[in-house]
């Protein structure tokens, strides 16, 4: 009886703190989806009926406002819907947007020195040690990277010729070869050596666990709550992982005292360096942190990228042979048969192609940013109160038929310049806007455009009796991936 008592009590304290601040949003009158206990707004996220990009998407669709209201739990959070104040918000008034949600969570080293986690003064000064590494001469001198770890993989289509091939398990071989050459210096042929190490590893750090699931919506979400409960967002056995290859990578270039003016030369410099100003330290596991934050954010969203482009080019003939025609013409001017960083860069088509892909499917459905000083949204009086979550639905914004008429179709010239121009500004954002945009974007799509380039110029790219005529997507933590799309790659 007693008992009873005891857990009817516990259950009204909890009632009312959930939802005390059920009605934020009313009180400065700004339109909201109504809440419901205990979880607010996200009942649908975790009885796993919703992904968190469909529900984004559905949040954006559920108004015609500039922003609604909703919560996660009893925290309440704002999307923001207008290109306009999303410009302001990204770059305009930087300065009252400047940190992102999860910035100064204190979990581990491994993350809280993390671009993503950083407080805007120390992410400030990481970001500008990182960002030679990312220029495009530095991309450059990596080109023979992204050539051989392509040449491999039509090594492998050409073996497979013509069977039903999974086309996301060719894209994320290809990715882990490319990334284990750039993040680690490693040369790996994940198409001969299937069960690769890093292969194996990078697929292990995004599992789509139940508690891989609740450590990233702890950490990118509620940081306070994942800080209370010292939510490790890894797992041991990953961190051991990463961490004995970056140590590696870079005592032996250390040793070999050799400057290949790439990204380990930059670990090199910064585990030097130490101390990097103004109070802002790196010690041994936050270095090595680096290289799990560029797999992290790079891999899926790359490999994803490559995986809907190769099935809308199945899926769309046409588009295929105007691209294959595009590529051929640059391709011969091209002595060793690879593709020099000039050549591919200037392809225009390839770049319309690659620019609907992540219009219809943008890899990364979720972005945000933490309020750091009030903000009062021009011409009204709502005050955006300083602490307050925002996110952004890029899945929204790209499927709006106001942006985007007819967004299910898969139409490339949607990014010809003339449509470009009738577009507002701000509602096409895959690697997001202003400073704290995808530092990795350059990186990602190159990866992507050499790939696609050259399985063009090999192959035939053909849909199998079993590829579903619209995609279904599935979703990793945050991410969006598609699920089982099999094709043909038909020798041409
Ligand atoms: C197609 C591939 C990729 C997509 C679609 C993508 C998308 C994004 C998006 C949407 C953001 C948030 C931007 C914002 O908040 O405004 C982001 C941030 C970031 N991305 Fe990427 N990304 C890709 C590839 C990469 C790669 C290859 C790397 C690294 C090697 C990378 C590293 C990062 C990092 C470190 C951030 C945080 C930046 C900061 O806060 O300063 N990404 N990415």
């Amino acid at each position: 009886m007693f008992f009873i008592i005891f857990l009817g009590f516990v259950l009204v304290l909890l009632y009312l703190y959930i939802t005390q601040n059920f009605d934020y949003w009313k009180k400065r009158g700004i339109s909201y989806l109504e809440p419901s206990f205990p979880f607010g707004n996200i009942f649908p996220l975790v009885t796993f009926k919703k992904s968190y990009a469909d529900l984004m998407a559905q949040i954006y669709n559920s108004s015609k406002e500039s922003i609604v209201g909703y919560w996660i739990f009893n925290i309440p959070f704002l999307l923001i819907r207008s290109p306009e104040l999303i410009k302001n918000i990204f770059v305009r008034d930087f300065d009252h947007f400047s940190d992102r949600v999860s910035s100064s969570i204190k979990i581990d080293p491994f993350v809280e020195k993390a671009l993503f986690c950083l407080d805007f003064h120390d992410w400030k000064i990481l970001r500008s040690k990182l960002s030679p590494s990312f220029t495009t001469s530095k991309l450059k001198n990596v080109m023979h990277i992204f050539n051989q770890s392509s040449n491999e993989m039509v090594e492998y289509l050409d073996e497979v010729s013509g069977d039903a091939v999974d086309c996301k398990l060719i894209s994320s071989r290809l990715t882990a070869n490319v990334f284990a050459g750039w993040i680690f210096g490693y040369k790996i042929n994940c198409f001969k050596d299937v069960d690769n190490e890093f292969f194996v590893y990078s697929h292990k750090l995004l599992e789509p666990t139940v508690a891989n699931f609740i450590r990233f919506v702890g950490v990118f979400v509620m940081p306070e709550i994942a800080t209370f409960f010292k939510v490790n967002m890894f797992k041991k056995r990953d961190l051991d992982f990463y961490r004995r290859h970056f140590w590696k990578s870079v005592n032996l270039r250390e040793e070999s005292g050799v400057n290949n003016n790439d990204l380990i030369d930059c670990y090199v410099q910064l585990n030097k360096e130490g101390d990097l100003g103004d109070g802002f330290t790196l010690d041994e596991d936050s270095l090595s942190g680096l290289a799990i934050q560029f797999f992290l954010a790079g891999y899926e969203t790359t490999s994803s990228l490559i995986s809907f482009t190769l099935y809308e080019l199945a899926m769309n003939e046409d588009i295929q042979q105007k691209l294959r025609h595009e590529i051929f013409d640059s391709l011969a001017v091209e002595e060793d048969g690879n593709f020099s960083y000039e050549n591919i860069i200037d392809l225009s088509y390839l770049n319309k192609v690659i620019s609907e892909s992540l219009r219809k499917y943008p890899t990364l459905p979720l972005i945000e940013r933490k309020c750091v000083k009030d903000y009062q949204i021009p011409g009204t009086k709502i005050i955006i109160e300083k602490g307050t979550k925002c996110q952004f639905s890029p899945i929204g914004l790209h499927h709006d038929p106001e942006f985007f008429p007819n967004p299910d179709i898969f139409d490339p010239e949607r990014f010809s310049p003339e449509n470009v121009k009738t577009r507002p500004p701000y509602v096409y954002m895959p690697f997001g806007h202003g400073p704290h945009n995808c530092i990795g974007k350059k990186f990602g799509l190159l990866t992507a455009k050499i790939c696609i380039a050259q399985i063009l110029t090999n192959f035939q790219i053909l849909p199998t009796e079993s590829t579903p005529k619209r995609i279904e997507i599935d979703s990793i933590m945050f991410l969006i991936k598609p699920k089982d799309v099999f094709l043909k790659f038909v020798k041409l």
